[in-house]
């Protein structure tokens, strides 16, 4: 009968085979490559000593990342195959010949690092195993604090049992910083876990009594309180057994959760909760969710033990309750039953009782409230916490995006990167957008809608949530400057006049979208839209307010939705407040609404659509000006060009520097001739690509044929070269004919084979 084997122990994971491939004795050589590509601690360590060390796998990782020629030494119960630059020693790490051994080897040395990967035989009982584990880590320690350098690292395998606290407090009275972790080599099924203790401060003298066992280990226990505690941010650790009790799974009933005085420290102990009492188990609180978390507690969130927590206090208080309901009616029965009186007085004491125990709810029942404000205290900062990481992503953002600008692959107020203006896909938007269609074509019913309209496309005051998703991406068009300007302007406004907020809203809107999405719109259309609008603007009063954005669209903040045309008129709005009072009154004439009533001719119609606008007071030369301006921008090399140019440079540079060198070696040299010299740097400065500049050739196409002498042809300067028209196609025609000759061969030699 063959041996039987621990599971866990035999499976072959993908650490096992990694190992296998690459050649390293052992899987937990990667959990020493895991730990130190976290703590960095064996690039800069020149000695090291490794405890508990065959069949030598870390020692392998240990020489391959400590630099070279550093000394490392290995020790353990059994022989270690010998490993290239690392000595090892057969010693039991407890014992004082073994530190002897290694005081031989160190001298006067004291190493950088010592690692302790030790685990004593398992066997019999785990609460032995764990307890001699703990013991091997503490004369890993001692050995570590004898030959240490100071600031140090010491990094040892802990298994999580009652000794795992104690042996933490005392790692933090030698080193600075000590911190656990579990590197994913390491099973998750396995309690052994890491400690990195580093910055060793290699005390004057140190008292005995840490490291005896007796002293060392006293029991710490921790209750957890909170969720949070039970579930921490980080990574979970790997849990020991506690005493006597060798399974990890722990099966509690229902009754036993809502009896337990801890509910917090019950959910981290248990990993399934059983029905017991079918009436809570019919209950409506406990509903197919709470069932699928109580089947398995130990792969809960936060989220869902918190609905355990508040499932427990619904089924507490309906137990109360039912209680003082059942005291009550026992209570009228006594008083009904009048007959019975004598032999109630027995049963007295019993009510009594549950009164008492009645009233005891009710204490419970404001621990419970306690409780629950407590938890809804944490949900609240929770979500200050979230509110502050959306604010935090924003103003990142707008960072990004100035950093942008200032690297000039933005234009001030327009982003490339961010093209998720939410404002786009917002309804609200696409059903004002077809409305303001409409209203540039001249449909003054979609206008009233606009602005009048009780319908969807109003803005209420109180505003709905596709309003806030509205007026958020309005904000988010603006930089915090004119935010705040904008803000404080609406304020004012409010202030003047509260009777038309709602009308302010909507015009402030519809703008807002014509100009924060009409890419294609040029001034015209603005123009246009604006003097359809003027009448139902000067009826609001906000003149001054639309111009606001008008302003802050034309004056380079929104340079992407106006064409040069634009710019010219924005920056003539920006420069005179009078002009832009100006333009807004020129906009109210009485072409400004005129719905067309009578039929007229096309002829008519013709001229009216050329003349009857007023001419935008720009001149040619302004838009030629920013015409210019634009071109200059669209001249610029975009990032990864002017990258792509500097690499090119880069390289170059280095090739020369190379050729200079070699060019350097063939001058000095002294036993060959100056012409082959020459001969020399010519190739080298050849194949660096710094050979004599192209010279422009001018092709001279004749009859006559290549080569000949020809007179330089009129008009023709510098060099030129004579070819022939033909010499090409001739060449192709050739080169045509040889294949098909060398395909004839090719397939005669093959018929002759086969025959
Ligand atoms: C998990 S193995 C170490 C694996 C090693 N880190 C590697 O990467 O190859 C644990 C080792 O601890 C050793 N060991 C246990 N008790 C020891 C002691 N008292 N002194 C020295 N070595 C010990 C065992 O012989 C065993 O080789």
């Amino acid at each position: 009968m063959g041996k039987k084997l621990k599971v866990g122990k035999t499976r072959k994971d993908k650490f096992y085979h990694l190992a296998k491939e690459t050649g390293y004795r052992s899987r937990s050589s990667f959990k020493l490559i895991q730990l130190n590509r976290k703590f960095q601690f064996l690039q800069k360590a020149r000695a090291l000593v490794d405890l508990c060390a065959a069949p030598g796998g870390w020692l392998q990782v240990a020489s391959k990342f400590m630099p070279v020629s550093s000394l490392i030494i290995g020790v353990d119960l059994v022989p270690i195959k010998p490993i290239p630059n690392v000595v090892t020693l057969q010693e039991d790490i407890t014992t004082e010949k073994c530190r002897q051994a290694l005081r031989k080897e160190l001298q006067t040395w004291k190493v950088d690092v010592v690692l302790n990967d030790g685990a004593p035989n398992v066997g019999a009982n785990w609460q032995h195993d764990a307890f001699s584990q703990a013991h091997l880590t503490l004369m890993a320690l001692k050995l570590a604090c004898e030959f240490l350098n100071k600031g140090g690292s010491f990094v040892t395998k802990v298994f999580r049992s009652k000794d795992y606290q104690p042996l933490l407090w005392i790692f933090q009275q030698f080193f600075k910083k000590v911190q656990a972790t579990k590197p994913q080599a390491s099973r998750n099924e396995s309690a052994e876990i890491f400690v990195i203790c580093q910055g060793f401060v290699a005390p004057d003298k140190i008292d005995s009594k840490f490291f005896d066992p007796k002293h060392a280990f006293k029991e710490v226990e921790v209750q957890a309180k909170t969720v949070r505690e039970l579930i921490p941010d980080k990574k979970p650790k790997a849990e020991g057994y506690s005493d006597g009790d060798l399974t990890l799974f722990h099966t509690f009933t229902l009754t036993a959760f809502l009896k337990a005085d801890n509910a917090v420290d019950f959910l981290g102990k248990a990993s399934e909760i059983t029905f017991d009492n079918p009436d809570l188990e019919s209950h409506s609180a406990t509903t197919e969710e709470i069932k699928e978390c109580c089947r398995d507690i130990k792969v809960l969130g936060r989220k869902e033990l918190r609905l355990l927590l508040n499932w427990r206090s619904k089924l507490r208080r309906y137990l109360a309750k039912k209680l003082k309901d059942e005291a009550k009616q026992l209570d009228q029965e006594i008083s009904l039953s009048s007959d019975e009186e004598e032999s109630d007085s027995e049963e007295k004491p019993d009510k009594k009782k549950k009164m008492a125990e009645e009233e005891d709810g009710g204490d419970e029942e404001d621990d419970e409230e306690a409780e629950m404000e407590k938890k809804l205290a944490e949900l609240k900062a929770e979500e200050v916490a979230e509110l502050k990481r959306k604010k935090k992503k924003l103003l990142k953002e707008r960072r990004k995006q100035r950093e942008r600008v200032e690297l000039k692959m933005d234009l001030p107020g327009v982003s490339i990167a961010n093209t998720d203006d939410a404002s786009l896909f917002s309804l609200m938007t696409v059903k004002k957008q077809k409305a303001l269609t409409d209203i540039s074509k001249g449909d003054m019913q979609a206008a009233d809608a606009l602005v009048d309209g009780e319908d969807d496309l109003h803005f209420s005051d109180e505003g709905d949530d596709d309003d806030e998703a509205d007026k958020m991406s309005l904000a988010s068009d603006l930089d915090d400057d004119d935010l705040a300007d904008v803000e404080q302007r609406q304020k004012e406004l409010e202030k003047k006049a509260p009777k038309k907020k709602s009308e302010m809203c909507s015009c402030s809107c519809d703008l807002t979208i014509l100009f924060s999405n009409s890419t294609s719109m040029n001034i015209v259309d603005v123009w246009t839209l604006l003097n359809n609008f003027s009448v139902r603007l000067k009826a609001t009063g906000l003149p001054h307010f639309v111009f606001n954005w008008l302003f802050l669209c034309s004056s380079g903040k929104k340079a992407r939705i106006l064409d040069a045309e634009g710019l010219a008129l924005g920056c003539q709005i920006a420069t005179s407040k009078k002009k832009a009072r100006d333009l807004v009154d020129s906009s109210f004439h009485r072409f400004a609404n005129s719905d067309e009533p009578w039929e007229v001719p096309e002829w008519f119609l013709d001229d009216e659509r050329k003349h009857r606008k007023k001419p935008v007071p720009v001149t040619k030369e302004m838009v030629e000006e920013y015409k210019q301006k634009w071109r200059e921008i669209d001249a610029r090399p975009i990032k990864r060009v002017a990258e792509a140019k500097a690499r090119k440079k880069r390289r170059m540079l280095k090739k020369m520097e190379q050729a200079k060198k070699k060019a350097e070696a063939v001058v000095n040299t002294v036993d060959i001739s100056e012409r082959e010299k020459m001969a020399q740097l010519k190739s080298i400065y050849k194949k660096a690509g710094v050979g004599k500049e192209k010279r422009d050739v001018t092709y001279v196409v004749t009859k006559k044929g290549a080569g000949k002498k020809v007179r330089r042809p009129p008009g023709v300067k510098g060099v030129f070269k004579v070819v022939d028209g033909r010499m090409k196609k001739d060449m192709r025609g050739m080169q045509r004919k040889e294949q098909h000759t060398k395909g004839n061969k090719t397939t005669k030699t093959r018929d002759k084979r086969q025959k």
